[in-house]
Parts: structure tokens; C-alpha cells; sequence
């Protein structure tokens, strides 16, 4: 199948031709296919969110091409707009972008934006606020009413409420406790099973990748350096490390294991691989 968002070599200059120009992407090939989970990770400032604001066409590429469903999403205004809705982008804090009176009104200003019914629009308000578990009764309280948790819900629920077909978030549970964390990361996993949409995770976390991501992407310097499976990606621990990156606190086990002599798979990412290998092992045995 083709992928659904495809870069042809991008790049991107900051402020180009004054002294603060800055490169932050260059030549980047990168693509999404149709309904995977795919996690993006680097470094801070290795070119990610530039990456990604590059898919929607919220940034035009100082060279390259950005291709939806096959075709260049620059190569008309008509098509650059109908990408915003297919593409969601949900940005860091998006809190901070809340500005209606009401919840309802803010989860309702993309739906309005295409043009939609007033009965679509109330059929996608109340369904996003579902997904992201935000209650009837809270939508006609105003956002600012709201903890700042669910103030991220709201704003995660105004872009599922455009069913974009690829769905991307920046780094959707930054400053969260662990429970809002799993809330969030559990929301948006039912969006992209019930819709069978993509979702692009931007995360430091590798724990939540591993949890969650069919592929990785990872970024470096403003290039992709590496893009494998969550198995072939985490086997390269020692470059994740010269990256500034950790693999996930399972696999670091498992790594000490093997290097303690343990016939174990140093790159079992989950719970269920490590207690798999370990019990593999010759005289291994589990308790009840
Ligand atoms: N609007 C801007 N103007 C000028 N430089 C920028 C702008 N946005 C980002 N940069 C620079 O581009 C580089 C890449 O930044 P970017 O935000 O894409 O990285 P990132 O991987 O998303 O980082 P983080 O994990 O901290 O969000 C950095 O050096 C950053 O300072």
C-alpha cells in the first residue's frame, strides 16, 4: 500500500538569508502508511516538531516535497486546506489554544471550519468528548473551568472532532501525572482503532513508545538517523545512548542480563518478551 504522507527530501531554514538562519531539518525522507502508529523521537531541538509541522502544511519546505495520498500538498490552496483537515495536528500544551467561552464551542470550531451541518457538528462534538472522556455536563462549563488534564482533553478532543485520517501529536503528555499520562495515551489509541486512522506519537518517552508504536522514526540532527521496528530500533542501544536517547527500562534489564552472560533477547521491549526469554533460559523456572 502507498503511504499516506510521504517527504520528499525536505528541508527547512529558520529565518533564512539573516544571521539567525539555522537548518533545522535537511534532506529528510520520511513517510506514513495508512493506519500505523508511528513513533517519533530525538533529542530536544533534533528537528521534530519542524518535521511535523511540515506534514500539514502548517511550514512550506525550503526544498523538497510534501506528498498526500500521492499528490504534492502545495499544488494548490485547495489542496493545502482540505490537508489541514485530513492531517490533525495536535500542537505541545495545546491547552494554551483554548479561547471559546465553552468547552463545546472549542471542540466545535474545526467541524464549523469544514463547513459541516449543525447536526454533524453536534454529532462529533459529543463523540470526540467521549473519546477523550470529558462528560456532557462539562461541555458548557468554559475551558478555563477545567483541570489542566482535562483542558488537554478538550484540546485533543477539537482535532479528533475533524477525523483527520493522520493524527499528530507533539508530545501529548508532557507535564501530565502517570494516570493522565495513561489516560491520554489509552484515548488516543481508541481513535486510531476505531477509525483505523494514523497516528504520529511524538514522545521523549520511550516507555510510551514501546507501548504503543508499530515503527519508529528517530531524529538527529535534523535528519533521520534511524527507522525500524520498536525490536530493530532498540537494539541499537548503545547509538540510542549517543543520541541522548534511553531504551526502555525493560530492555535496559535485559541488556544487563545478556551482558552478564544470560542467554536472554537483549532487545525484548515488553513485559511479555522478557518473561518469555528469561524463562527460556535452561533451568529457568516461573513462579506460580
Ligand atoms: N520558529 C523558529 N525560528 C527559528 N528557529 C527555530 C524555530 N523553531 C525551531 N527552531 C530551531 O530549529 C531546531 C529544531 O527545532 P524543533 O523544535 O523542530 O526540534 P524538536 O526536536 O521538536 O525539539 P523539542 O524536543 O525540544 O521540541 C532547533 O535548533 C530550534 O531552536
Amino acid at each position: 500500500m502507498a503511504p499516506i504522507i510521504q517527504t520528499e527530501n525536505i528541508s527547512h531554514v529558520y529565518s533564512a538569508g539573516t544571521p539567525f538562519e539555522l537548518a533545522a531539518i535537511r534532506n529528510v525522507r520520511f513517510q506514513v502508511e495508512q493506519g500505523e502508529f508511528l513513533g517519533l523521537m530525538g533529542h530536544t531541538g533534533s528537528g521534530k516538531s519542524t518535521l511535523i509541522q511540515h506534514l500539514n502544511g502548517l511550514l512550506k519546505p525550503t526544498a523538497g516535497r510534501v506528498l498526500f495520498q500521492g499528490e504534492d500538498i502545495w499544488s494548490s490552496p485547495k489542496k493545502t486546506r482540505a490537508v489541514r483537515f485530513q492531517v490533525g495536528l495536535v500542537f505541545q500544551y495545546p491547552e494554551y489554544q483554548l479561547f471559546e467561552e465553552t468547552v463545546y464551542k472549542d471542540i466545535a470550531f474545526g467541524p464549523k471550519n469544514m463547513g459541516l451541518s449543525d447536526g454533524e457538528i453536534d454529532e462529533r462534538v459529543r463523540w470526540a468528548a467521549g473519546i477523550v472522556g470529558l462528560e456532557g455536563s462539562q461541555l458548557e462549563r468554559s475551558p478555563f473551568e477545567l483541570s489542566g488534564g482535562q483542558k488537554r482533553r478538550a484540546a485533543i478532543a477539537g482535532v479528533i472532532a475533524m477525523r483527520p485520517e493522520v493524527l499528530i501529536l507533539d508530545e501529548p503528555t508532557a507535564g501530565l501525572d502517570p494516570r493522565g499520562r495513561q489516560d491520554i495515551i489509552g484515548q488516543i489509541r481508541e481513535y486510531h482503532r476505531e477509525r483505523g486512522a494514523a497516528v504520529v506519537l511524538v514522545s521523549h518517552s520511550m516507555e510510551e513508545i514501546a507501548r504503543t508504536a508499530d515503527r519508529i522514526v528517530v531524529m538527529s540532527g535534523g535528519t533521520v538517523a534511524m527507522d525500524g521496528t520498536p525490536r530493530e530500533i532498540f537494539r541499537r542501544a548503545e547509538e540510542l545512548h549517543g543520541m541522548g536517547l534511553a531504551v526502555p527500562e525493560v530492555t535496559a534489564v535485559m541488556l544487563r542480563l545478556h551482558s552478564l552472560g544470560l542467554d536472554v533477547d537483549p532487545a525484548a521491549y515488553t513485559m511479555e518478551e522478557a518473561r518469555a526469554s528469561i524463562l527460556s533460559l535452561k533451568g529457568g523456572c516461573a513462579r506460580a
